[in-house]
């Protein structure tokens, strides 16, 4: 491990929020200052008191009044654009709507009759009502948008929690918050990639294939939306998010390393035969019961089926590359051994306990996943609620999620990030956002979906050094992967698969076997393909460019000697010629 390679956890600088005051700690998210907060609570608060107060209003003209004047408050004295309020009250037109069409005909008192619709009868004391109903939507909306233009997302949800808002009802506006944005997201992304093959907007109105090009976009956009929300769901259950504190108990959590040192305690007989010492796990020499045994595992998906009697076991502390062509079974596996997934027939075991859907909520947080596209993974409006989410549904007090927070987020580099929205960054900060998520809730196992995919050069350094700090903290690390030169560089364990079965387990020595690699669709580690290209040097499989280098200078050194040897028998040659 490198210098810059530190301890994720005991690296940490000491988080400002267990210095601030308690009362405002228990509110705060990620490092931002009280102040502010303070202040937005006051703001919150202020706004529920005037909701409640023009919602007791019922004179038409007291209502176009206040909200006359609250529109002049947020335009001339908070310097609002009106832009950004237009498009904002652009939200209530379904409500408004709703309110126009239907409340007249519903009034209970009775009254004039103004119209007649089938069976239905709008009355003028209806359409009055409606007129109230509507001035009470806009002035609401009104006050809102002023409190969401003054006060950041993250300091409204910290205020919203400090109040008192119940979780379920928060959980449930930032889940609605993520659904809309991901609405927005999968239609622009859609109409970019129409628009690059060809689709013309201009001259819309006329051109019917546009509409019908527009009208299928609409439909497939929604199916879009619908099956990226069920990843969503996925990986909020996978967090703990529909399962409350996960039926654990806070003593039970509030010491990680308690539970690790439980598991040496009941060691058994393993497998160890690893070279890589850097694992706690590993330096404290201990044989241990595999962390995951998965045995005759099957799956299907309808009439598909995905695994295919699967069976192996991962030690603890152990690098595994789990390796495969597309559509091996890797995702579906991974699914499994995070209890997302129940196998069809066959077993998984966690640390030695068989899971079930009855205990897999308990198993699952010692299982972390981070899946293969980090947007399926983030969906809270800022970076420090995203890290907290799991924590704080371990059951875990404020001041201990906001360590958390605090710990994985530098762990993956990302302090201060706190109240950045997690969706205005680099494909890489969504990434490690994601993994500082899971980080969080202090898994013994942490697997990753293809982590390196799309990442820089620069980043997947990053990232191997964090896998690196991460193992070293004690962690089993499980990267499903199709890159062999990374696997070959960094895992002690190589798991192979194909169409649901499992092709070779071992060491990264399997990466250089041709026949196996062609089997598995895989290609020999780019570092030994030189090597193999020289005759009677196949046999030299370097892991990494140090072995690598090496292997060139022994060659170097070893073709310098036959040079030497060829020239002194040369000149021993000559000598004996003229002496004959
Ligand atoms: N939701 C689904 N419904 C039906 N079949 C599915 C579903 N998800 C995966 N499959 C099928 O299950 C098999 C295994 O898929 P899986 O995604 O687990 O493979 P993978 O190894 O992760 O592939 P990749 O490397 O491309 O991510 C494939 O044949 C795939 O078509």
């Amino acid at each position: 491990m490198s210098d810059e390679q530190m301890d994720w956890k005991e690296s940490i600088a000491p988080n400002p929020i267990e210095a601030s005051d308690n009362a405002d700690g228990a509110a705060t998210a990620g490092s931002a200052p009280q102040q502010p907060l303070r202040q937005s609570r006051r703001r919150v608060l202020s706004v529920l008191g005037l909701l409640a107060t023009l919602m007791l209003f019922r004179h038409p003209a007291v209502l176009v009044g206040a909200a006359g004047c609250l529109l002049l408050w947020m335009l001339l004295w908070c310097r609002h654009s009106p832009r950004a309020i237009a498009s904002r009250m652009l939200l209530i037109i379904p409500f408004a709507l709703g309110t126009i069409v239907l409340v007249p005909f519903q009034h209970p008192a009775g009254g004039t009759a103004l119209l007649h619709v089938g069976g239905w009868t709008a009355t003028e004391e209806g359409v009055r009502h409606a007129f109230v109903l509507l001035l009470k939507i806009i002035g609401a909306n009104l006050l809102l948008t002023s409190l969401l233009l003054s006060t950041p997302v993250y300091q409204l949800i910290a205020s919203l929690r400090a109040i008192g808002m119940p979780a379920v009802l928060l959980e449930m506006t930032v889940l609605m918050m993520r659904y809309s944005g991901l609405l927005r997201e999968e239609a622009r992304g859609m109409l970019h990639a129409q628009r690059a093959r060809g689709l013309q907007l201009k001259d819309w109105r006329w051109r019917s294939r546009t509409w019908n090009r527009l009208g299928e976009l609409l439909g497939v956009l929604f199916v879009r939306a619908y099956s990226r929300s069920g990843r969503i769901y996925q990986s909020i259950a996978a967090r703990g998010g529909f399962s409350g504190s996960m039926g654990i108990t806070q003593s039970a959590l509030s010491d990680n390393e308690v539970r690790r040192v439980n598991n040496i305690d009941s060691l058994v007989e393993g497998n160890s035969n690893t070279t890589d010492t850097s694992n706690k796990a590993v330096k404290e020499g201990c044989y241990m019961k595999p962390a995951i045994e998965v045995r005759e595992a099957t799956f299907h998906y309808g009439s598909r089926q995905a695994l295919n009697g699967l069976s192996f076991s991962i030690r603890q502390g152990a690098k595994v590359a789990l390796m495969g062509p597309n559509g091996a079974g890797k995702s579906t596996l991974i699914a499994l051994l995070n209890g997302l997934e129940q196998p069809s027939s066959g077993e998984v075991t966690i640390f030695g306990e068989p899971m079930s859907s009855s205990n897999a909520q308990l198993l699952r947080r010692r299982i972390g996943v981070v899946y293969q596209d980090p947007d399926d993974q983030i969906f809270s409006p800022t970076v420090g609620e995203d890290v907290a989410f799991g924590p704080r549904n371990l059951g875990l007090d404020e001041t201990s999620v906001q360590q958390r927070v605090a710990e994985a987020l530098h762990a993956v580099g990302l302090e201060g990030f706190d109240s950045r929205s997690p969706f205005e960054l680099s494909y890489g900060q969504k990434r490690r956002v994601a993994i500082a998520g899971v980080l969080a809730m202090k898994p013994d196992v942490i697997v990753l979906d293809e982590p390196m995919a799309f990442l820089d050069p620069k980043s997947r350094d990053q990232l191997q050094q964090l896998l690196e700090a991460m193992h070293s903290d004690g962690l089993t690390v499980i990267v499903a992967t199709h890159d062999v030169d990374f696997a070959a560089e960094w895992a002690t364990d190589v798991l192979m698969m194909k169409e649901g079965k499992l092709l070779a387990s071992g060491s990264p020595e399997l990466l250089f076997e041709p026949e196996l690699l062609s089997n598995a669709d895989l290609h020999l580690p780019r570092l030994a393909r030189p090597f193999r290209l020289l005759q009677d040097q196949g046999h030299v499989q370097p892991r990494t460019v140090q072995d690598a280098a090496q292997a060139i200078w022994q060659l170097v050194m070893r073709g310098g000697e036959a040079l030497k040897l060829r020239s002194v028998n040369r000149m021993d040659g000559e000598t004996r010629q003229r002496e004959g």
